[in-house]
């Protein structure tokens, strides 16, 4: 196998061309990237009044808005759509063939970006106060670098040029074209025939999507299971929901090569044109088109960061510490080239924190045990913080038949529990059911805050939400107290006194 490479296709990102601020000077901060990381270094440090230069060399809003986030959500809604339809016979609402406009819903998925895109525009990043430009940077040394050729010098600068798709360099795979998270979204037909390579996040969104849309999807997983990071039990569940919507799912083999086939007709024109991806456990998948979603490397190579002074570790991520410095003590990194969970919210956090510490010389630090992640398939996957077989830690779960809203509904595949320390502070979370991204807020907002499961079983929670799940979970945790030796005598002790006292 020759090594892997980042694509370098064409993107819905790369014609674009913006009016630029003229960049020659010296800048208190120079961001390089305009994707989440930033934007949000920009705004944060012209708000605080710096001189602020942010180049972007294509669009800014980054992947999150042209190409992750944002269309990836936005065709799960369109997928979820077609599904809850056909669905729709169990609740007694029959709607007869579901039939999706393909085209209509790409027309969908380009109307959110449009919908977000002036939030993350150079104007509204020049209403902060910072310049912005378009061209690419290369350091030329610690203090200074060239946009475009053109010579600027920089008091402090936020590196953060993001990450890219890898593409594996496995024989035929390149040469069947395959589309990456950066190019699926050019697509004008739904493919007949998918293989997803890959069954991590990008995987299973884009895989459910667009087989709840009408293509027979196959996903190939290396690992044993998909969503190798969660839990067991989350990929469990999320397996036979993929499975449910028609997915061929073969976790544990991995793709050898890729070879091309005429539909069986020895005639065949270049316009049969299939694929044919063989595997390690000897089987075969033939498919139209083949989307690879194996994991993203760092945006980090030619930009001179050697003259910089800026370290990488053996992988190319920019090597930062707790507070986001990089070797260059002048140049912080912020969002998916740190190698630090590669969300929009860290990139959002990591912006913020890099500009302030960077123009107010403070030592803000990251927060990496308050992460969420969610994966938003059908059902969601939301976790955080410590995981459940932890050292010392108690896990209070219930699964969603426990649940009336999921019984309401009729979707109690899924489960949400509680991760408590030693003193019964919440410390991570697991949910797996619908909206388990917002179920999952509450359990984050009490481990920053420090609070106990009790806290949650004590705060009332309207009737019936989907967020009774960590509820009850909170609620298991607050019987366990109360049956505690110690508790029990002390609501002995009171008891006995009450009686007493009402007998007189
Ligand atoms: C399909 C998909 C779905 C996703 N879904 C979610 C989700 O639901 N939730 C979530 O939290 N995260 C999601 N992510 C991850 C999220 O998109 C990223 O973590 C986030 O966008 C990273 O932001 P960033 O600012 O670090 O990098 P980017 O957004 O990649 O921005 C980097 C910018 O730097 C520019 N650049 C690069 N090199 C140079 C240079 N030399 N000079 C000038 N500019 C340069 C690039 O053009 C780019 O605009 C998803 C990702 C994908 C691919
Ligand atoms: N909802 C979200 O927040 C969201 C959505 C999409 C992506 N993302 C971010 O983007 C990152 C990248 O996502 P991703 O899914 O591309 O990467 P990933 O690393 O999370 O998953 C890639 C999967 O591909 C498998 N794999 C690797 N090589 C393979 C091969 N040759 N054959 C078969 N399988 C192979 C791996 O075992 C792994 O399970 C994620 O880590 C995630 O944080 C986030």
């Amino acid at each position: 196998m020759s090594a892997p490479e980042t694509t370098r296709s064409p993107r819905v990102t790369d014609d674009a061309s913006w009016p630029s601020d003229p960049v020659a000077g010296t800048w208190d901060l120079l961001v390089v990237g305009g994707g989440t990381a930033g934007l949000v270094a920009a705004h944060t440090a012209g708000d605080l009044g710096a001189s602020v230069l942010l180049v972007e060399r294509s669009r800014t809003g980054g992947d999150c808005l042209w190409t992750g986030c944002v269309p990836s959500k936005s065709l799960l809604a369109a997928g979820h759509a077609a599904a809850e339809a056909r669905a729709g016979g169990s609740l007694g609402v029959h709607v007869g063939s579901v039939e999706v406009d393909f085209a209509a819903v790409m027309a969908h998925v380009r109307g959110a970006i449009a919908a977000i895109a002036p939030v993350d525009s150079p104007d509204a990043v020049r209403r902060s106060g910072a310049a912005v430009a378009q061209g690419t940077v290369r350091f030329t040394g610690p203090r200074t670098a060239e946009v475009d050729g053109t010579a600027v010098s920089f008091r402090q600068a936020v590196l953060a040029t993001g990450s890219a798709p890898i593409v594996p360099g496995l024989p035929g795979l390149r040469e069947s074209e395959p589309l990456t998270s950066d190019t699926v979204w050019d697509l004008t037909e739904l493919p007949a025939r998918l293989l997803v390579l890959g069954g991590g996040p990008i995987g299973c969104e884009l895989g459910q999507a667009l087989a709840r849309l009408g293509s027979q999807v196959t996903i190939v997983e290396a690992a044993d299971r998909v969503l190798a990071r969660e839990e067991q039990d989350a990929s469990r569940i999320v397996d036979a929901a993929l499975r449910a919507d028609g997915i061929d799912l073969r976790t544990g083999v991995a793709l050898t090569s890729v070879g091309t086939g005429t539909g069986g007709d020895p005639t065949g024109t270049p316009d049969d044109q299939e694929y044919v991806a063989h595997l390690d456990d000897g089987s075969t998948v033939t498919c139209d088109r083949i989307l690879v979603a194996v994991g993203r490397r760092p945006g980090t190579a030619d930009l001179g960061l050697d003259a910089a002074g800026v370290e990488l570790d053996e992988r190319g991520y920019v090597v930062v510490d707790d507070a986001l410095r990089t070797s260059n003590p002048r140049i912080r990194a912020a969002g998916d080239l740190t190698g630090h969970p590669p969300f929009t919210h860290v990139a959002g956090s990591h912006g913020s924190l890099a500009a302030s510490n960077a123009v107010l010389g403070l030592r803000r630090k990251v927060k990496p045990d308050l992460v969420p992640r969610v994966t938003y398939t059908s059902p969601e996957v939301a976790a955080f913080g410590v995981a459940p077989d932890g050292a010392g830690v108690t896990v209070r779960r219930v699964e969603h038949d426990e649940v009336d809203r999921a019984r309401a509904e009729g979707r109690t595949a899924g489960y949400s529990s509680l991760v408590l320390d030693r003193r019964g502070r919440v410390v991570g979370a697991t949910v797996v059911g619908p909206r388990a991204g917002e179920s999952l807020a509450e359990a984050v907002l009490a481990a920053q805050a420090g609070l106990r499961a009790r806290t949650v079983a004590g705060t009332m929670h309207a009737y019936p939400t989907w967020s009774d799940g960590v509820w009850k979970a909170g609620l298991a945790q607050g019987r366990a107290d109360l049956s505690a030796p110690t508790t029990r005598r002390v609501t002995g002790a009171l008891r006995r006194l009450r009686r007493a006292w009402v007998s007189r």
